[in-house]
């Protein structure tokens, strides 16, 4: 599997993610007033604690001192206010922004085709759609609530304290840029820490998916104890980077007390001490203390950031690589003809997967009248699933061209393509909602009646009837057998003109069977067909037949013909499976 090269994308992809993300300027006008808001707020406080202070010991009136206590209060609660609102703003708009960044990622990964997906789990895929993006728009959200407006505070606080006393103002100044030098560097040591944490989090998650995943043949094989092991080896793998992390976290966290608790007793001294020059007043003295108190929590924000900043930095350059992944396949314009059974063409079609130079198909010549079913048959390996993938054009040959109804597919219309190309593949993908959800893949058409009928037509309709809350019902636990007629019901709602059918190999019983025989019987009627079969009983109905062996045609021709040919390898293959030609 390749994963997303963030060397890649050039900054302008990344800032096309970010404009993604950016709110619109109404949005950012109230955003900016809040902001605005919650910092002029708080530093506006300790000017009244200054006015307290001084009048208090200049003999104010009680009146005159609660006026002055009661309007601290108001300054209080409306700087609590406007940075409850900013909150609130700001992740309103981290939502939007994630929203339609997630939909376009999301919408742009089902955009690209086969090769893409079999180069990237669909794990990768749900990293780089939620986690990066979380990342991502937490870190814009933090960057205006925490960057911004720290920088905004601590610019504020030197420059009122310099108001105050020049002299305590260029020492706050100089202890600012010392704690911050201070912090920066500290974080080089945490910032690694917490990489190799998050690292063997990662390891621990992925092999616990894979175990679940393969649960069933772990405890087939016996293998359970030997996993119970490995589980336990990454476990102590993430408590002891865990461990290290916290106890580096502890560390820098006291260090940062202590120098901040120095810096405070510093600052009280130099306040005394001016006080007693009789250079400010003990009011100021009082404003000097709250402002300095002030620093500690812009501080701790912005060096938060920093940590937050490169995981941003490094889903961005993900975030940016994904977008700039192109479809290999580029879609036509020219729409398959409607309404009736499609001719099939291919024309000394040959075929290697992406990043494999092997040959899996060449010199495929198949012709297929409107109305005609072909029966491929051949070993496990031999192509027989890369050739229905060409039908359905999730992949271009690289030699030769494939026609529906006259049309190449690499002109044809992708939506027109999906609607008269059907497909029954051998895994059935089910989801997680209701059967009807699952018979129309979430669309809002056909009606009730019409889906009734498509499950009645399956065989599947007594089990409808069955069903405690109908088609709302939701789908769980089918078998193989049900979930493949499930997928016939979906191609008959579809009624495409051409179906690709790739049997179920598995052992299914009788009445299954004979019930998933009857659906095929109906599905084709009227219909070109290309069968994929892991029983010969089922070639009967096809009208030819093509042997695939190693990716090239070894016998094409009629059924009749075919069967009735005493040297033919279809004739020795139904005699070998004990079928009567
Ligand atoms: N996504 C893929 N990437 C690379 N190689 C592939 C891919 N899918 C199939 N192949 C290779 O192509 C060859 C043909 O495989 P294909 O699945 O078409 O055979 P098949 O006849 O359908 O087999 P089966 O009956 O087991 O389904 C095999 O060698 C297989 O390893």
């Amino acid at each position: 599997m390749r994963s997303f090269d963030p060397e890649t994308p050039s900054s302008s992809a990344s800032s096309a993610v970010l404009r993604l993300l950016r709110p619109g300027p109404r949005a950012t006008a109230a955003l900016t007033a809040a902001v605005a808001a919650a910092t002029a707020l708080p530093l506006a406080a300790p000017q009244v604690t200054r006015r307290f202070v001084d009048d208090a010991i200049g003999g104010a009136s009680i009146r005159h001192l609660t006026l002055v206590a009661l309007g601290y209060l108001a300054l209080a609660v409306a700087g609590q206010a406007a940075r409850m609102v900013t909150a609130w703003l700001a992740g309103r708009l981290a939502w939007d922004g994630t929203n339609r960044l997630r939909e376009r990622l999301t919408g742009h990964a089902l955009g690209l085709d086969l090769a893409f997906h079999g180069r990237h789990t669909p794990g990768e895929l749900i990293e780089r759609v939620d986690g990066d993006v979380v990342a991502v728009a937490d870190f814009v959200v933090a960057f205006l609530l925490d960057v911004v407006a720290s920088v905004l505070l601590l610019a504020g606080v030197v420059v009122v304290v310099f108001a105050a006393d020049w002299r305590i103002g260029g020492a706050l100044l100089a202890y600012c840029l010392l704690i911050g030098y201070g912090m920066a560097r500290a974080q080089r040591l945490a910032v690694p820490s917490a990489a190799r944490s998050r690292a063997a989090s990662a390891t621990l998650f992925g092999a616990l998916e894979e175990r679940f995943a393969g649960a069933e043949d772990v405890r087939a094989n016996g293998a359970g104890e030997h996993t119970v092991r490995r589980f336990h080896q990454v476990a102590a793998a993430l408590f002891r980077a865990e461990n290290r992390d916290a106890r580096i976290g502890t560390a820098l966290l006291a260090g940062t007390s202590v120098a901040f608790a120095a810096g405070t007793a510093i600052m009280l001294g130099l306040a005394a001490w001016t006080v007693e020059a009789g250079a400010i007043t003990v009011g100021t003295a009082v404003l000097i203390f709250q402002y300095t108190l002030m620093v500690r929590t812009p501080f701790e924000r912005l060096i938060d950031q920093i940590r937050q900043y490169q995981a941003a930095l490094a889903g961005l350059a993900r975030i940016a690589a994904l977008l700039a992944e192109r479809p290999a396949l580029t879609p036509g314009t020219r729409p398959l003809p409607g309404g009736r059974p499609l001719g099939l063409r291919l024309e000394g079609v040959a075929f290697s997967y992406p990043d494999d130079d092997e040959q899996v198909l060449s010199g495929i010549d198949v012709t297929l009248a409107p109305g005609e079913t072909l029966g491929l048959v051949g070993r496990t390996g031999s192509g027989k699933t890369t050739l229905a993938r060409l039908v359905l054009r999730l992949h271009d040959p690289v030699e030769g061209v494939v026609r529906v109804g006259g049309v190449d597919l690499r002109e044809a219309d992708p939506c027109s393509l999906r609607a008269r190309i059907g497909v029954v593949t051998q895994d059935v993908q089910l989801f997680a909602a209701s059967v009807r959800d699952n018979l129309t893949l979430f669309r809002p058409s056909p009606g009730d009646e019409r889906l009734m009928e498509a499950l009645h037509g399956v065989g599947l309709g007594e089990w409808a009837a069955g069903l405690p809350d109908g088609l709302g019902t939701e789908l769980r636990g089918l078998s193989a057998g049900q979930a493949q007629l499930l997928a016939f019901a979906r191609a008959f709602l579809a009624d495409p003109g051409l179906v690709v059918l790739d049997e179920a190999s598995s052992r299914l019983d009788p009445a299954t069977e004979r019930r998933i025989e009857d659906s095929v019987a109906r599905l084709l009627e009227g219909r070109t067909g290309v069968i994929i079969a892991h029983r010969l009983s089922s070639l009967s109905r096809v009208d030819k037949i093509a042997v695939l062996h190693r990716g090239k045609i070894v016998e094409y021709g009629r059924r009749d013909e075919l069967a009735a040919d005493p040297g033919s390898r279809f004739g020795r293959l139904l005699d070998l499976a004990g079928v009567g030609r």
